[in-house]
């Protein structure tokens, strides 16, 4: 018997055959993997609800039955030799082989080649020999990262194309700190986990283990602090003069993430065009304003005060005259100076904005914010804030079932209750693991958690808007 089993694939056929008859009504082509640039319309079928909500299970489906018929030993040796991706991928991004890779046409480039612009030692991209068969170009290529269209040559497909900043090589290797200004793709995001936060994971379990040892130590208690040998928080390696490159890069990489979003999702769900004309959003932590940008693009009635630490202010500065200047002449919005870990200046908010920023604090620290948030609100301020939520793996707490959001629907038998979804999980290890943290001091919290944070700080969360994997709204109002 092997009913299960059976059961997994028909759901994968049915979302599959679900996504064919969507996108034959559409007139629609599905994206091609090997096609590096597929027409837009065909990309922006993902955002399309029935193909979303298809490809979901379609996934989850997918990689329960991988699981299932993968050999319980080979699946735990490749799972604890992932590092070897993250590595092979650090390296292919910092040597900008996508742009050369790209500047060599659809047929793709031979390693030598590579090498030539990059300098790099083409042995270790990915020669044909079997002792090298497992380096980066090839690694990736095997998932599905890159193609590898004839021996030793390279092409792109329509994953890899994201690492392309869409700038020559030859600009990047005269400016390598300005790489992200202004450029294409999410290069800048892989950069940040494969460098930075990828170096400070190998200490994870050094830390989880031995705490005791860390603290005897006279270090940090953050994987972070043994891997960078620095007592201070994350944000504080960005004060380094030789982090130059990796402060710059920081900023591009939260813009980037913004762009793993679905597009426009911060404009679905909390009716921003609902708020009266002037009205003020405080985009709290707000980078260089990005999130607020979209917004206000959409919504020229509103005015904005984004708010970060003094340089990410003056990047912030730049961002917008480059984006929309004539939103910094014409007073649609000013960059402030503020922390949030310091009393709220603004008191006439109608909107205060918070993206990204709680999941990387401890509770105490998140709770503050949210405080300092609260006491500068009027009656009628609400509070948007933009977290992951993460679910749990079985079903969730029905008592929270009256927030409309609040609680997902199960999905079918026999997938798991979270649909799979990796990626509040991944960022929660990066933030946080049991009492012993990697980067900051964070977490990625469940609804109960959030509500709890929420309750505590004098806000009551009347509505949630889910984006499983992606950015969910959770939206709050004084108590
Ligand atoms: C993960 S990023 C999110 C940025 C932005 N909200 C977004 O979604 O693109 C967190 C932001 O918090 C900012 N930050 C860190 N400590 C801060 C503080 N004490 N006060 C204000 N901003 C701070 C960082 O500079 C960074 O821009």
């Amino acid at each position: 018997m092997a009913s299960t089993l059976l059961e997994l694939s028909k759901l994968i056929s049915s979302s599959v055959a679900t996504v064919d008859a969507r996108c034959r009504t559409l007139s629609l082509k599905y994206p091609d993997l090997a096609n590096p640039a597929n027409p837009q319309g065909n990309e922006a079928l993902a955002h399309d609800r029935e193909i979303a909500a298809a490809t979901s299970v379609a996934l989850a489906a997918a990689a329960q039955l991988m699981a299932s018929m993968q050999d319980p030993s080979r699946a735990l040796i490749e799972t604890s030799r992932g590092f070897a991706l993250s590595s092979a991928m650090g390296a292919v991004n910092e040597s900008a082989t996508a742009e050369i890779i790209r500047e060599a046409g659809p047929k793709g480039c031979h390693i030598n080649d590579i090498a030539k612009k990059n300098g790099m030692d083409p042995l270790k991209i990915g020669r044909h020999q079997s002792t090298n068969s497992s380096r980066l170009l090839r690694l990736l290529a095997t998932q599905h990262i890159f193609r590898e269209v004839s021996p030793d040559v390279f092409a792109h497909n329509r994953i890899s194309i994201l690492l392309d900043t869409g700038k020559s090589s030859q600009e990047i290797f005269a400016k390598p700190e300005d790489k992200y200004h202004g450029a294409k793709g999410i290069g800048a995001l892989v950069g940040l986990n494969t460098d930075e936060t990828y170096k400070a994971a190998a200490y994870i379990q050094d830390v989880v283990v031995n705490p005791e040892r860390a603290a005897a130590e006279g270090r940090g208690l953050l994987a972070m602090n043994r891997a960078y040998n620095t007592e201070g928080s994350f944000f504080s390696l960005y004060d380094r003069p030789e982090n130059l490159a990796r402060f710059k890069r920081f900023g591009m990489a939260m813009n980037a993430d913004r762009m793993l979003d679905p597009h426009s999702i911060v404009l679905k769900g909390f009716k921003w065009g609902a708020l009266p004309a002037g009205a003020l959003v405080v985009d709290v932590g707000g980078g260089v304003g990005s999130t607020s940008l979209e917004i206000a693009r959409a919504n020229p009635h509103l005015r904005f005060v984004v708010q970060d630490l003094p340089s990410v202010t003056l990047e912030g500065k730049e961002y917008w005259a480059r984006e929309y200047p004539d939103a910094l002449t014409g007073g649609i919005v000013s960059l402030q100076a503020h922390s949030f870990l310091t009393p709220q200046p603004v008191k006439d908010a109608s909107v205060f904005l918070v993206r990204a920023v709680l999941h990387n604090w401890s509770d105490a620290n998140a709770s503050k914010i949210l405080k300092n948030l609260r006491d500068a609100a009027q009656p009628t301020t609400q509070l948007v804030v933009l977290e992951r939520i993460a679910s749990l793996v079985c079903e969730e707490d029905a008592s929270y079932a009256h927030i409309t959001g609040a609680v997902l629907l199960a999905p079918p038998a026999p997938l798991l209750a979270n649909l799979g979804v990796m990626f509040p999980y991944l960022m929660d290890i990066q933030a946080r693991h049991h009492s012993t943290l990697l980067l900051w001091d964070g977490i990625e919290r469940t609804f109960p958690h959030h509500w709890k944070l929420f309750k505590e700080a004098g806000w009551e969360i009347a509505h949630v808007y889910r984006n499983p994997g992606v950015m969910d709204q959770i939206i709050a109002k004084p108590v």
